[in-house]
């Protein structure tokens, strides 16, 4: 697939002798955008990959020929990077569940294992760990991102305010108990915890007219599974 870029240009000082041989990488001036009209010859566009290469040649081309007027053009291709959903196979998942709720937090479970089924996530690659509630979450998250046995960490929860502040500390600490495991282990560890005002508002996003929050955390655990296996691994 062709991959969108954007010509970038870099203003130099004027250069009597000027030789392309000397294009050194400069952070660009001006990123030529749609919007942009700074440099009046050229026309804004968003470019395929290969059409902007092809583009960047013919403007270093040109470039040679207007270097008297000391505008040096520079071409780069942005390159994006992300996951797929399409290569979930084969890699393995956990998926911590809090009990606490357990009336809503199989739902989001059911959700999220019919998500992995549907996108050929074998069965004998999902582990699935209970934890008494969603503040147990993070800490075992960390563990099983840690064991490196696991591409993704899938953390699922309900909380659901009640008379107290207590609310608070729950939330606060599955919060930062997720984003610490993940930041700790290495592993993506996907927040799909809960924090509701009412049990209705908890029941719609457990499967019902607000969707499966369950499920769409677990497209979320492919994706970045995907993502660190074919991008970010092979970075270190
Ligand atoms: N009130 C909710 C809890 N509370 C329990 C805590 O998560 C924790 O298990 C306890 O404080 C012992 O450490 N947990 C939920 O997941 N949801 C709630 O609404
Ligand atoms: C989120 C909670 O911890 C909550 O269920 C506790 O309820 P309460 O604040 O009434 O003790």
């Amino acid at each position: 697939m062709a991959t969108a870029a954007f010509v970038e240009f870099s203003l130099l000082p004027r250069q009597s002798n000027f030789n392309p041989s000397q294009l050194q990488p400069h952070r660009p001036l001006l990123s030529l955008s749609s919007h942009n009209t700074s440099i009046p010859k050229l026309t804004a566009a968003a470019l395929s990959f290969s059409q902007s290469q092809g583009f960047g040649c013919a403007i270093e081309k040109r470039q040679c020929k207007e270097q008297e007027r000391g505008v040096l053009v520079q071409t780069s291709a942005v390159r994006e990077l992300t996951g797929s959903l399409t290569s979930a196979q084969g890699h393995r998942f956990a998926i911590v569940v809090a009990r606490f709720n357990d009336l809503i937090t199989k739902k989001l479970l059911e959700g999220a294992l019919n998500t992995f089924k549907s996108y050929s996530v074998r069965e004998e690659d999902i582990d699935v760990v209970w934890v008494p509630g969603s503040f147990e979450i993070g800490v075992v998250a960390q563990q099983l991102g840690k064991s490196r046995k696991y591409q993704s960490i899938l953390c699922i929860g309900a909380v659901i305010k009640g008379d107290t502040s207590h609310y608070d500390a729950v939330v606060n600490a599955a919060t930062s108990g997720v984003l610490s495991a993940g930041l700790n282990s290495g592993t993506p560890c996907i927040f799909g915890v809960l924090t509701c005002d009412t049990l209705e508002q908890a029941f719609n996003r457990a499967g019902g007219k607000a969707g499966n929050k369950g499920a769409e955390a677990a497209l979320t655990a492919i994706e970045m599974a995907s993502l660190f296996e074919h991008h970010l691994k092979p970075l270190q």
